[in-house]
């Protein structure tokens, strides 16, 4: 499987978009993962974003917990330090910070205010968070078109008030333990990311591995678990893993297009497909519940240690 570099401007400019929700379609029904270019997000943006990234890892640890994932509470943002979370019960040989839409606080766990190092990393985050966030509306845009269904179909039914969850990654250089995280899939509707020039990201492909290495310009979009359910199995979550560095740190920026909150999810209408065998033995398809039932669940099993603030009210 090579994966596809799709030019999504026709979608994101609602001109003539059918050619592209085609080549959309074709991608995750072979592999569930493609390149997007012609997205339209400012270079001068994103490389803002990288340097800042870069400065707040170089600092020391206890200027980075500062800002710690315990002090963002349940709405779960923040730092965490190497070996804070876990992939399949893994601790990932990684540290990061958790964003996501800008709130004020709120009851519901996973909404509410982030913890941004600085005015201007708030400033950048936050106009990143908006143009990814019309990046994921235009994808949808297209995925509903290659499904036959009426471009806002998903607009209409899941997506008015996405859930966007964002998230910074450093993976510092392991020597021979080269480790970054463990095989997994993503739990919402689109996933899409920014990686440096390092390359390490692996997507599995009939039982083999392929690099999923960076090319200038685009970023690289995944199918979550959301997708395969809505879709029945027939635009599958991919399982992918990260390999570690060598000698220098790696840094990605992973943003997740998830349903709303409350939105109960359900297939399309199609097939559902007979359930295969997934990297966690689970089956998307057999869950009752919120997106948010759905996603608190899986949280719980990232990060134990928030456990009790996510459940305990
Ligand atoms: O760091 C990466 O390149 C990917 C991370 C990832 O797969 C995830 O956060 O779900
Ligand atoms: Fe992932």
């Amino acid at each position: 499987m090579s994966i596809s570099v799709i030019d999504i401007e026709p979608l994101v400019t609602g001109r003539a978009p059918g050619a592209v929700a085609a080549a959309i379609g074709e991608a995750c029904r072979t592999g569930g993962f493609f390149y997007i270019a012609g997205h339209g997000v400012d270079e001068d943006l994103q490389d803002r974003l990288e340097r800042l990234s870069r400065e707040f890892f170089a600092q020391d640890t206890a200027t980075k917990m500062k800002i710690r994932m315990r002090h963002g509470g349940r709405a779960w943002r923040g730092y965490f330090p190497v070996g804070g979370e876990l992939t399949s019960g893994q601790p990932d040989r990684k540290e990061g910070l958790y964003f996501g839409a800008e709130l004020p606080s709120d009851d519901r766990p996973l909404h509410g205010p982030n913890l941004f190092p600085s005015p201007e990393f708030r400033e950048t985050v936050l106009a990143y968070l908006t143009a990814l966030t019309g990046v994921g509306h235009a994808l949808m845009r297209g995925i509903a078109l290659s499904l036959d269904l009426g471009h806002d179909y998903f607009a209409e039914r899941y997506t008015a008030d996405p859930l966007i969850l964002f998230r910074i990654f450093n993976y510092p250089p392991g020597g021979d333990e080269a480790w970054g995280v463990g095989e997994h899939t993503d739990y919402g509707l689109l996933t899409i990311l920014k990686q440096d020039d390092n390359g390490g990201l692996q997507v599995k492909s009939q039982d083999r591995w392929i690099a999923a290495d960076p090319i200038p310009s685009t970023f690289v979009c995944n199918i979550g678990d959301m997708l395969d359910r809505l879709t029945g199995g027939h635009y599958r979550s991919t399982p992918h893993r990260v390999i570690g560095t060598r000698d220098r740190d790696r840094l990605s920026w992973p943003f997740f297009f998830d349903p709303n909150f409350d939105a109960d999810v359900r297939a399309v209408g199609q097939r559902v497909l007979a359930p295969h065998t997934r990297w966690d033995g689970a089956d998307v398809h057999d869950f009752e519940g919120t997106y948010g039932d759905y996603l608190l669940a899986k949280v719980s099993k990232v990060f134990p240690q928030l456990n009790d603030q996510v459940h305990d009210r």
